[in-house]
């Protein structure tokens, strides 16, 4: 009984003590973070209308992303490439370890100054995007250089481009893609659905009903990223999509339809592509479909030149997803993927040469000034297709407009065709919403928009005559 009533009494303490250290903790780590945010202005405010977002905004998804997802990002390479070092070493010999020690050295060192809101670096070396990016980092203002003051997109690609360059240091691992077994994991996890999807949305019937199902698939396959929604796609994907209707916060599938069955031959379509996976799949799908029912002559597609936000496509991917699916046991993958490789060889498939600009900072409306070559490319397409959030937000500047503004008027300039955007929303910036939208959205949960559980399908659709918007 009383030992009974010490173990207890013992137990209690112990639970005492752990519940007070954790207050005690939470408490610390309080403090600590008043003190961050006193030092480096965080503003305890949501981010300001009408100007970029920022970390400097501690209630908006950039504070949380810089104080949270970004060094537990960073983490997380580390461990993975420990994880992983016996796998690496095989691929590239034994003296990858010492590579691999001075690249979780480098990542550990980009983490402290992330956490320490340090100045952003100029890069070294030779690629060709350094002189691009030093240009641009040299003349950020001195409000504008650290992580947690510059604009959101800046610091989450310069982080990125940091990464890279940390690889491209090393002597053996200079062209490893750190994040491609992350790609391909997300590709081979979802085979099963990947054979239903092929069978469920077969027949090439040309009709505006199965087109835009065509594009919703497209759509809501960009919900699978690596870094928001990190769980595979739900298996009954296709039976749920009937139920994502009510997630789909614009529909104007029905304008992107009447601009490819209304536009002038030879049709041009171009994709811009986002997540590798189940996203690149759906989007080999679509792209199929439009060529199939005659709908496009050329799909051209536009990949990354290097790994980006963990899951983006590079060419590589690209290639390896061709690949994987034509040699697939799996008949209908295997046939898939042999019809896409045909595709690729009559050259109604196009795998553009790798451009820099989509892993630079510079957002879409610079385009015309700083790449007018591809600005004049996208301009030859009848369509230019954005799929996902990160390039929405370089669509929109990362600036935070009125959500009701239309998309035009948001993308500053950046017109070189009808522009269509498939975007699940998991960032604090929207526009072409109907009045009341987010309010009511963010009463039943506050951080709807970090999610990727609400999309929209938009649209600025050029004349074809003058040049003018209509939608
Ligand atoms: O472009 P994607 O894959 O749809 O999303 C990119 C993303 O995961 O990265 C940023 C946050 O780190 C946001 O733009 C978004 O959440």
């Amino acid at each position: 009984m009383f030992s009974d009533k010490m173990d207890q009494s013992t137990e209690l303490t112990s639970q005492t003590e752990i519940d007070s250290a954790v207050v005690h903790s939470v408490k610390i780590q309080e403090t600590e973070d008043l003190v961050f945010n006193e030092k480096h202005q965080i503003f305890d405010i949501a981010p300001r209308p009408h100007v970029e977002l920022s970390g400097h905004f501690l209630r908006s998804f950039a504070y949380f992303t810089l104080k949270h997802r970004s060094p537990m990002m960073l983490g997380e390479m580390i461990s993975f490439l420990h994880d992983y070092e016996p796998k690496i070493m095989e691929t590239f010999g034994s003296y990858a370890h010492f590579d691999l020690k001075r690249i979780c050295w480098s990542l550990q060192l980009l983490r402290d100054e992330v956490q320490e809101n340090q100045e952003f670096q100029l890069f070294h070396g030779k690629a060709p995007d350094v002189e691009d990016w030093n240009r641009f980092i040299s003349t950020l203002d001195e409000d504008r250089n650290r992580w947690f003051s510059s604009v959101w997109l800046h610091a989450e690609c310069y982080m990125y481009r940091r990464i890279w360059a940390i690889f491209r240091r090393s002597d053996l691992l200079s062209s490893y893609d750190y994040f491609s077994q992350k790609k391909i994991d997300a590709t081979t996890s979802v085979v099963k659905l990947m054979r239903d999807v092929i069978m469920g949305m077969r027949g090439m019937l040309r009709s505006q009903e199965k087109f835009q199902r065509m594009l919703k698939l497209s759509l809501w396959s960009n919900r699978c990223d690596l870094s928001i929604n990190k769980q595979a796609p739900d298996a009954q994907f296709l039976k749920l999509m009937a139920d994502y209707e009510s997630d789909l916060l614009v529909d104007q599938s029905a304008d992107v339809w009447r601009v490819l069955t209304e536009a002038w031959d030879p049709v041009y379509v171009d994709i811009v592509c986002d997540n590798a996976g189940f996203e690149l799949f759906s989007d080999l799908l679509l792209a199929e479909y439009l060529i199939e029912t005659g709908l496009a002559l050329k799909v051209r597609f536009h990949v990354k030149a290097i790994p980006w936000f963990i899951s983006d496509v590079t060419k590589q991917d690209f290639l390896w997803m061709l690949r994987f699916l034509r040699s697939h046991k799996t008949a209908e993958i295997a046939a898939f993927g042999r019809r896409l490789r045909r595709y690729m060889r009559d050259r109604s498939f196009v795998l553009c040469d790798t451009c820099y600009f989509w892993t630079s900072p510079h957002d879409c409306s610079q385009m015309k000034k700083r790449l007018p070559c591809l600005y004049v490319s996208l301009s030859e397409a009848a369509l230019v297709i954005f799929k996902g959030d990160l390039n929405y937000r370089k669509l929109l500047g990362d600036i935070n407009w009125d959500y009701t503004a239309p998309l035009i008027e948001c993308m500053r300039g950046f017109f070189p065709t009808s522009v269509c955007a498939l975007r699940t929303i998991k960032s604090d910036i929207y526009c072409g919403l109907p009045i009341c939208t987010v309010e009511w959205l963010s009463e039943d949960d506050p951080q709807w928009m970090r999610t990727g559980k609400k999309g929209v399908i938009q649209v600025a659709v050029m004349h074809r005559l003058s040049g003018d918007a209509l939608v």
